[in-house]
């Protein structure tokens, strides 16, 4: 076993040194055409196979959940969830183009015995942490089990990676007319604010190789900011396989419903539960307003690997079962902040455990289900009120006067009803017991409201010790005067669940709104890390 993994090390070093030179990036990039098969009968044309590109990219947004959390769990209400600048990157390289080791192009179809048994890999490897590296036998399961990764080395496993590698895989072999995936390597990369960067760079240059940062710890000591790293990271790793697979990168805004399904499937199985899913849609169609899909279109459909699944993860991806139809509704897809809006985070570097705090959230709101109602009716109205304020100057062009006028009064009401939203998830953090904003958080988002250009703000999401989002007026200054404040800022009040905040940092990150990118034209920005 360990000849594979050696040989495929030598073979990816090789590779590596190929994209390094430029000659060879200009060939990546310019001379390997997406040449298509004979289309099969029963694949739509989008889904055609297609002999893979040496390299394929795909990058997916974070979010931020400005109104909803908690509410967004249920089909009746909805989240107002923003898409960030701040994304998770997956760049696919390959290594064999099948079992024979043959670099060349597939010829005509070969059917699983006749292919000579190298056993294929999937290296995955996330640079930016130590030692994040996983390493995978890729085996195909009995009775239409499809296809399962194993993982090689030592080492900590990674739900996230694996359970995305076991579903995109499937999918893949399951449509394409070749069940060869050949060996795989894929580099994982994460913009910098994923992370609160915990520890003190020995110097700048050691620590930035191009747009992306050396973290300098282990994947598992980093401090997640809560900017939904694993949607993002599901969302662009499958995307980018299924691409590299499947199908032309132009027709990737024609696949984006699939490519949705496939992604909440594989996160839900990673994270072990069926959430809200508005990461993954947010991840998937950027910045929307969102109403959750029902559970149980994800309840039939198994574990990866026992009899039947890829049959069954095919007719979820694809929306086959009428029974079970998807019905995920995205409203304002790609909705922008009003002229004159800018959106910032800022850091507590403190973090929270979101799932013990659904669990309680829930059980106070069955036991006292008509006050939880009611508060949960309020937070909706309020929250729309919101989002269509927010809404109404969008793309307005009116002379400037109206226009300062019309920004003015939306800054306004916004304030108002970011105020009110505020109020009602202090009623839930009272009466369920959940440091939904508790009282440093509370702190924070006075002083800051205090701010003049800040509109206001709110923990977003389940609330808790995550970065808080602020709206503000979209002036230098406004953050200059933010930043001065966080120079000396140490929370004074006695938290009611334990906190403490030490050090507020404002995140570069800011409001993106587009959901899935290819980056097929961006590949040099992957080249320090490859
Ligand atoms: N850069 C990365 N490389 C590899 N795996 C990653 C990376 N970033 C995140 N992950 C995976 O995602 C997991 C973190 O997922 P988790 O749901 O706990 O965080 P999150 O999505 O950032 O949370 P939140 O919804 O609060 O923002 C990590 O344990 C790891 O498995
Ligand atoms: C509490 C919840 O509604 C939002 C969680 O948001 P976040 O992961 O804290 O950004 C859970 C969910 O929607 O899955």
């Amino acid at each position: 076993m360990h000849d594979v993994v050696d040989n495929l090390a030598h073979e990816e070093a090789r590779r590596r040194d190929a994209i390094l030179c430029d000659e060879t990036l200009y060939q990546v990039d310019q001379l390997e055409p997406y040449t298509t098969h004979e289309p099969s009968s029963s694949l739509p044309s989008e889904l055609m196979p297609v002999h893979p590109n040496a390299t394929t990219a795909v990058s997916a947004p974070g979010k931020v959940l400005l109104t909803g959390g908690y509410l967004v769990l249920d089909r009746h209400y909805t989240g107002t969830v923003f898409a960030l600048d701040a994304r998770i990157h997956a760049v696919v390289q390959q290594l064999q183009r099948d079992r024979k080791g043959s670099n060349q192009p597939e010829t005509p179809p070969t059917t699983d015995d006749a292919v000579d048994n190298q056993p294929e890999s999937v290296i995955v490897r996330s640079p930016q942490f130590i030692d994040a590296v996983w390493e995978y036998g890729v085996q195909r399961c009995e009775q239409g089990g499809g296809v399962k990764v194993t993982q090689r080395n030592e080492g900590p496993r990674n739900p996230f990676v694996e359970t995305s590698l076991n579903y995109a895989l499937t999918y893949i072999s399951y449509i394409a007319d070749s069940k060869d995936l050949g060996s795989l390597s894929v580099t994982i990369l994460a913009d910098n604010d994923y992370y609160s960067d915990a520890n003190k760079p020995a110097s700048n240059s050691q620590r930035n190789r191009g747009a992306f940062r050396d973290f300098g710890v282990k994947l598992q000591d980093a401090h997640k900011t809560g900017l939904g790293s694993s949607a993002a990271l599901v969302t662009a790793l499958v995307s980018a396989l299924v691409m590299h697979r499947t199908m032309h990168p132009d027709d990737l805004p024609a696949v984006r419903d699939k490519l949705h399904n496939l992604a909440q499937a594989a996160h839900c199985a990673a994270q072990g539960k069926v959430g809200s899913g508005f990461d993954v849609g947010a991840a998937v169609f950027g910045s929307c307003s969102y109403r959750r899909f029902s559970p149980s279109i994800l309840e039939g459909l198994g574990d990866a690997g026992t009899p039947g699944f890829e049959e069954r993860l095919f007719s979820t991806v694809e929306d086959l079962d009428s029974a079970h139809p998807w019905d995920t509704e995205f409203m304002d897809v790609g909705m922008k902040l009003p002229p004159g809006m800018q959106m910032v985070l800022c850091d507590v570097d403190c973090g929270s455990q979101t799932p013990s705090m659904v669990r309680k959230v829930l059980e106070w709101r069955k036991q006292d289900k008509e006050e939880a109602d009611q508060l949960w009716d309020s937070l909706q109205a309020n929250n729309e009120k919101l989002r269509l304020e927010l809404r109404r100057n969008a793309g307005s062009r009116a002379d400037p006067e109206t226009e300062a006028a019309l920004a003015a009064e939306v800054s306004k009401n916004a304030r108002i009803l970011i105020q009110r939203a505020r109020n009602l998830l202090k009623t839930m953090t009272e009466k369920s017991g959940v440091p939904i904003e508790p009282r440093v958080q509370t702190e924070l988002l006075d002083a800051v409201s205090a701010v003049d250009g800040v509109i206001g703000g709110v923990v977003p999401g389940a609330g808790g010790y995550d970065a808080v989002v602020l709206l503000i007026r979209d002036e230098i200054e406004v953050i200059q005067r933010l930043n001065q404040l966080f120079e000396t800022y140490q929370s004074q009040v006695e938290d009611d669940f334990g906190g403490k905040i030490d050090r507020v940092r404002m995140l570069g990150v800011r409001h993106g709104s587009d959901g899935i990118k290819n980056e097929h034209n961006n590949l040099g920005n992957y080249l320090p890390w490859l």
